[in-house]
């Protein structure tokens, strides 16, 4: 929130006959800084205290230079709907009423003010543009109405509202028609300010006044109302009693003042400490100045200096205290009253509008625009904070001596729309008590089922932005994994032609095993096959089955038809698979085939002769029948030894055992050759000794 801090301006009168003037006090002006005033110590006048202010007026100043530096500006910002207060401080006979009221010849800012914010009335083209004028003085500590019979006016109650804004209670405020109106009042008012003779000044106020110009502006389009206010406070001055000379009466009102200015201080000083509690309460005059102290007003201090050096110490208090009110921040907001109907107060939906922020025309207007910190504007207290923009009238209940503007005054500064709200609200009155209540239900019925559609389109609109942000995100992690992904394959990437041999490599090694696999499925579909066949025989058949392959497989590799020998050997091998020689054999003749040699078989043992071998399978046969079922394996083992000759390739004949019985027959066809081989009608043990 921007916060402003109040501005200083310091103002030198010229001396007074019969004032000592040692020309002590100095303003130097530079032409890029700030102005400075030097007060020379009035315990050591080698010392000079410096204060640097950004307007310092000397004593050749007039009221216009302070009017158009410093305050005309500010008429903007009350014409934007913010509060400004402005108020000349200083000790007794320094100036003060001087600079604020002037005189005829001499008009101070107060007169200023009211012809420049007619000027900017007449100039502004919104639908409704009121002033309106308040006076009160602060005597004693007791508020009282500068616009009523001085004689019988009560003392006016301080009050605060429930959005925490300090009022006077009954306090007049009157319409405003034109400047001259203004005199008028203002003249009128004026003498009823306490004032008395001193010592020191012969007119010097006894009070500290405040008046209020008001400026209401409606604009019945926008159905909205600003309201901008100026404070014009003239405090009375700090008193040395010594040097006033005061009686009785003069010092009980001296005592306040001063009390009043010490509460004053106070609450600078708590301000600029961050105090948690600003002592506003102790003294009617900052209640009512509470606004302008950390408040939500733009503020302006003219702090009036007297050249005399009996007014020394006086001087460099007043510059004290403006140093430490320089430092004080207000948040000036925009007083703004909607006018639209309004909606009872339990609709939990309904929320009062915030505060507008004082608009850019406080950025432009010459004061402190420091940055403020959150810290300083925490520290400052809820009582500080921003206010609500309803802005509390202060009541205009009084018995003025002023008579109020007749009614056709009134009229004529209102233009025509205002008229037209007054004609609204009589029509509203003609309406019964049932058309009232059923126009405001219908008015509720209609606002929250505004807000409401705004929430749900705020809430659509916040569901879409997720969405479409969670959209987004997902298409940033995808691109981005997607992006380390290309990173990582442009890493490993391999130079060109680098897998070509590999690859050719790799074919090669691939033909080859597609042929060894071809290979294998075949044997282990021959061998599988054997396999089965070999099954269903006897072991003397089995081994007469390896006798026969083995003897066409070895006339083949005679023939030095080594691939179809080699497959003969491996069905051998099939019948009699522990065969070692058998085994051997294969090795060979396949060692043969893949280095395309020659195979060049052993030579075939020489048979014994054929009778004394069928003589001893006859004699084992006969003892194994004489032995009959109780024979053992050995037995068994002699009668089929030597029984099975060798089978010639291409034949069939009937194998037999040595004693001339049919041992079976097993025909298998091989490459259009035929063998036959029998199974025995028992089963028994024969040993077959096979030569390769
Ligand atoms: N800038 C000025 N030029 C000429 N005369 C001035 C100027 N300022 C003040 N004076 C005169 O100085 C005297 C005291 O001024 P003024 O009454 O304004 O003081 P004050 O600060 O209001 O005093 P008090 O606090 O007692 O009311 C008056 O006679 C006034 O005319």
């Amino acid at each position: 929130m921007a916060a402003h801090k109040i501005k200083i301006a310091a103002r030198l009168r010229p001396r007074l006959e019969n004032e000592l003037d040692d020309g002590g006090i100095q303003i130097t002006h530079t032409p890029s800084g700030p102005s400075c005033i030097s007060v020379p110590n009035p315990r050591d006048i080698s010392q000079v205290f410096n204060f640097p202010f950004t307007s310092c007026y000397d004593q050749s100043s007039v009221q216009e230079d302070i009017f158009e530096q410093d305050v005309r500006p500010l008429i903007d910002v009350v014409y934007s709907g913010v509060t400004v207060t402005i108020f000349a401080y200083g000790v007794t006979s320094s100036g003060k009423t001087h600079t604020m009221q002037g005189t005829k010849a001499q008009p101070g800012v107060i007169p200023r003010v009211v012809k420049a914010m007619f000027l900017q009335k007449d100039a502004l083209e919104r639908s409704s543009v009121e002033l309106a004028v308040s006076y009160m003085e602060i005597y004693k500590d007791e508020v009282y109405d500068l616009l009523v019979n001085r004689e019988t006016a009560p003392k006016l109650p301080v009050r605060e509202n429930d959005a925490g804004q300090v009022f006077v209670a009954n306090l007049t405020s009157l319409p405003l028609a034109s400047v001259e109106e203004f005199d008028t009042i203002y003249s009128h008012a004026s003498r009823h300010r306490s004032v008395g003779a001193t010592n020191l000044n012969n007119a010097s106020s006894r009070s500290h006044a405040v008046l209020t110009i008001e400026v209401t502006m409606t604009d019945s389009a926008a159905q909205k109302t600003l309201t901008g206010k100026i404070n014009l406070v003239d405090l009375a001055g700090s008193e040395n009693n010594k040097l006033t000379g005061n009686d009785p009466t003069r010092m009980a009102e001296s005592a306040a003042i001063n009390k009043s200015l010490s509460v004053l201080g106070q609450v600078v000083h708590a301000l600029n400490q961050g105090a948690s509690r600003i002592p506003y309460r102790n003294s009617k005059l900052t209640r009512i100045l509470q606004d302008a102290l950390g408040g939500s007003s733009v503020g302006l201090l003219i702090c009036n200096l007297a050249p005399g050096t009996k007014f020394r110490q006086d001087t460099l208090n007043t510059l004290n205290f403006a140093v430490r009110t320089k430092n004080v921040e207000n948040r000036p907001v925009i007083n703004e009253r909607d006018n639209r109907p309004q909606t009872k107060a339990h609709f939990a939906a309904i929320q009062p509008p915030p505060p507008k922020l004082a608009p850019a025309v406080l950025q432009s207007i010459p004061i402190h625009a420091t940055s403020s910190t959150a810290a300083t504007n925490a520290a400052a207290g809820p009582s500080r904070g921003p206010r609500p923009s309803r802005v509390p009238r202060i009541s205009g209940v009084g018995t003025g001596l002023i008579p109020p503007l007749t009614a056709a005054a009134r009229t004529r500064s209102r233009p025509s729309s205002s008229a037209a709200i007054l004609e609204k609200s009589e029509t509203l009155v003609q309406l019964t008590d049932k058309e009232i209540d059923e126009r405001i239900a219908r008015a509720v019925e209609a606002e929250v089922a505004r807000r409401l559609k705004e929430r749900e389109d705020k809430e659509e609109q916040m569901r879409l932005q997720q969405e479409k942000e969670n959209l987004a995100l997902k298409e940033k992690q995808a691109a981005e994994v997607e992006n380390e992904k290309r990173q990582l394959r442009a890493e490993h990437r391999l130079p060109p032609g680098v897998l070509t041999p590999l690859l050719t490599r790799h074919r090669d090694l691939d033909d080859q095993l597609q042929a060894r696999l071809a290979e294998l499925e075949e044997k282990y579909e021959r061998s599988n096959k054997e396999l089965q066949l070999a099954d269903v025989l006897s072991p003397a058949s089995k081994k007469k089955t390896g006798r026969a392959y083995v003897a066409l497989a070895r006339a083949h590799s005679e023939k030095g038809d080594l691939q179809v020998a080699l497959d003969l050997y491996r069905r051998a091998e099939t019948y009699v698979p522990d065969n070692i020689k058998l085994r051997e054999r294969v090795l060979e003749i396949e060692w043969a085939l893949k280095n395309g040699k020659d195979f060049v078989p052993s030579p075939k043992k020489q048979r014994k002769p054929r009778g004394q071998k069928r003589k001893v399978a006859a004699l084992a046969l006969s003892r194994a029948r004489e032995e009959g079922p109780s024979m053992g394996s050995a037995g068994q083992g002699l009668m089929g030894q030597g029984s099975v000759d060798e089978v010639e390739h291409g034949s069939e004949e009937e194998v037999t055992s040595g004693s001339g019985l049919a041992l079976g027959h097993i025909k298998e066809e091989y490459e259009g050759d035929a063998i036959v081989l029998e199974t025995l009608p028992k089963r028994s043990r024969c040993e077959v000794k096979m030569e390769y």
